[in-house]
């Protein structure tokens, strides 16, 4: 039977995405995308992560009948984007600015197999509680903000820094499962959702 299925492969360098896809049960190999990931001018956060996401299938556009999943991840406050912070200045700056209020996570999800391509794109609102300067302090002197869009993780110790969320946290850790479970129901890939070790 499984030899039927088309082969998925996962074109990410997120260690995140790897773990979120391995919990449909599916098989999968994985390959990184390299592409520049510069914002367009005046771009729209929303039309910027599709944009990326697709992207990045093009960049993996030699992988024939393979079913290639890509996505892209950004933490939007004001309408403006906060990618991965490349600094602690900017990672402090990034952490005091989501502090105490309200922003959106959004993923776009692309799904590709020969002409085919398919793109959704999620959203996440997420509130932070007040955070202090102490508290920023002691969280810069982890690894977590790195390579992280908005400079937090949620899936570890900035999952204290959320007092609420409206809408999917596997969305905000970079890979919507119940979208991508559909997406990839639509290529014909059925969730495997057997063996699970939970
Ligand atoms: C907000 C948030 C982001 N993230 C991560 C998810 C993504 O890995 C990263 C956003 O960067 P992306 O550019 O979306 O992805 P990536 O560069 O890590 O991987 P690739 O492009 O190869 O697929 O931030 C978390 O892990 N937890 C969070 O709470």
């Amino acid at each position: 039977m499984e030899s039927n299925l088309p082969a998925l492969v996962l074109g990410s360098a997120s260690p995140r995405r790897a773990d979120l896809l391995a919990q449909l049960g599916l098989k999968f190999q994985v390959t990184a995308a390299d592409i520049d990931e510069t914002p367009q001018l005046d771009e729209a956060p929303r039309s910027y992560v599709q944009r990326m996401a697709e992207e990045k299938a093009d960049a993996l556009a030699d992988l024939g009948s393979s079913l290639l999943l890509t996505a892209d991840t950004t933490v939007v406050l004001d309408e403006v984007s906060l990618g991965k912070p490349q600094d602690a200045a900017q990672a402090r700056q990034m952490l005091e600015r989501l502090s105490d209020r309200s922003h959106e996570v959004y993923t776009a999800v692309c799904a590709r197999q020969g002409l085919c391509s398919e793109t959704v794109l999620v959203r996440t609102l997420v509130e932070f509680a007040p955070l202090t300067p102490a508290l920023i302090d002691a969280y810069l002197s982890t690894d977590e903000p790195w390579d992280k869009a908005g400079a937090y993780a949620i899936q570890g110790l900035a999952g204290s820094f959320v007092r609420r969320i409206d809408g999917s946290v596997s969305n905000v850790i970079g890979l919507p499962l119940v979208e991508t479970r559909e997406l990839l129901a639509d290529f014909g890939l059925v969730a495997g959702l057997r063996g699970g070790r939970a």
